[in-house]
């Protein structure tokens, strides 16, 4: 029988066997990324406010001093992902080589209002991990709806709601991502525009209400109701124009002239969504009003090849941790359609995700 690699001439076998490494071991990347936010070593090097040294770096953390060349091993694969560069300075007449920040590690700093870091110690978590383990037993098996529920025994929200550290880091890391998508949609003017005349506004599956704050900053006269599980909302602070109401999408929402939702349908199949958005044309029938959602619309994306694979990725994340998908636009039409809804308009919003008007 002949062998597959026969054909290959030795540059495609060694550049197949380099490709199939780097895969092995981009989850290294990550890892090594997660770590050095654990150590804090973004913010040790922004709190010391200009290149450090490895030896400065050490002192000034809690890494073992004896660990001081492991580091510099650990570095060295940042500075090859640009998470941080080197600069070289000299000291004393001795050139000295120097730790300094890239815009990604900015992302990183803990305390940055726009930081991903809590996505970064979220996503690499064990309990979030774990399941991807059991990807392909699940792929195998007729029984569990994700690997996740097949890993931990129930579904993600559910042990949120047991776990309050998967609830807190889960809440704020969202919390990080809107503040992030605020501080760019309403500069948006076509954006902006989406919104404007909506009075009342329903954020459905709105978090602890970061983005609701973020609109009703951006509208000052609209009054905002933040929906979501009691373990989410419970005991939150209401302002004049922002309250929240504990309840279950499936079952009612409140009526509003426009119903939002920010990275809600991609967690759930196309039986679920058409469930939900049935229950947002309630809301906003006799209103006149609209659906506004953000989410992602494969192949309609800003910002090149990175935002492409993104996509790859959220959507394999939606299938692993929940009963969910990245959708393209033929499938959400069908979603939509199925709600019995009558039109929609997609535009390209903020990197891999987009914002989609819908009408009943
Ligand atoms: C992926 S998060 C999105 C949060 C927020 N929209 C954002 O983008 O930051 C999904 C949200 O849906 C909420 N959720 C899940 N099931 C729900 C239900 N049955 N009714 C209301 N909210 C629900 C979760 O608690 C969570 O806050
Ligand atoms: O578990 C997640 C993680 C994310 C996520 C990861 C990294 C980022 O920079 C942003 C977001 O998003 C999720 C999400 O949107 C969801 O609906 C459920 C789970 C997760």
């Amino acid at each position: 029988m002949a062998m597959a690699n026969e054909e290959l001439s030795t540059e495609q076998l060694l550049e197949a066997q380099a490709h199939v490494w780097n895969h092995i071991f981009n989850f290294i990347n990550s890892m090594s990324l997660k770590c050095a936010i654990e150590l804090g070593i973004p913010d040790i090097i922004h709190k010391h406010g200009k290149p450090m040294a490895l030896s400065e770096l050490v002192a000034l953390s809690n890494i073992s001093k004896t660990k001081a060349l492991h580091v510099h091993r650990l570095m060295r694969i940042l500075l090859h992902s640009n998470f941080f560069i080197e600069v070289n300075m000299s000291n004393n007449d001795k050139e000295e080589e120097r730790y300094w920040l890239t815009p990604a590690s900015r992302l990183l700093l803990k305390d940055a209002p726009l930081t991903v870091a809590p996505f970064v110690l979220l996503v690499l978590d064990q309990i979030l991990t774990k399941p991807w383990h059991y990807l392909g037993e699940w792929l195998a098996n007729d029984h569990h709806l994700s690997p996740f529920k097949m890993t931990h025994g129930m579904m993600f929200w559910e042990y949120a709601e047991h776990e309050p550290r998967l609830n807190n880091l889960f809440n704020e890391a969202m919390c990080s991502d809107t503040r992030l998508v605020t501080s760019v949609l309403f500069e948006n003017q076509k954006i902006k525009q989406a919104f404007e005349g909506i009075e009342s506004l329903v954020d459905v599956g709105g978090g602890i209400g970061t983005m609701a704050k973020g609109i009703v900053d951006a509208f000052p006269g609209m009054k905002c109701i933040v929906l979501d599980l009691p373990h989410v909302v419970a005991g939150l602070q209401e302002t004049n124009n922002l309250t929240y109401v504990e309840g279950d999408m499936f079952q009612t929402i409140p009526p509003a002239d426009g119903v939002f939702l920010k990275w809600i349908l991609h967690d759930w199949d196309d039986e679920d969504s058409v469930k939900i958005l049935k229950k947002c044309k309630e809301a906003i029938l006799g209103k006149g009003g609209k659906v506004i959602i953000i989410d992602m619309v494969v192949d309609i994306y800003e910002g090149g090849d990175e935002a492409m694979e993104d996509q790859l990725f959220f959507d394999m994340l939606m299938m692993t941790l929940l009963n969910g998908k990245e959708r393209s636009e033929k499938e959400w039409a069908k979603v939509f359609t199925d709600a019995g809804f009558t039109s929609y308009k997609i535009t390209p919003a903020i990197g891999a995700r987009s914002l989609i008007e819908l009408y009943p």
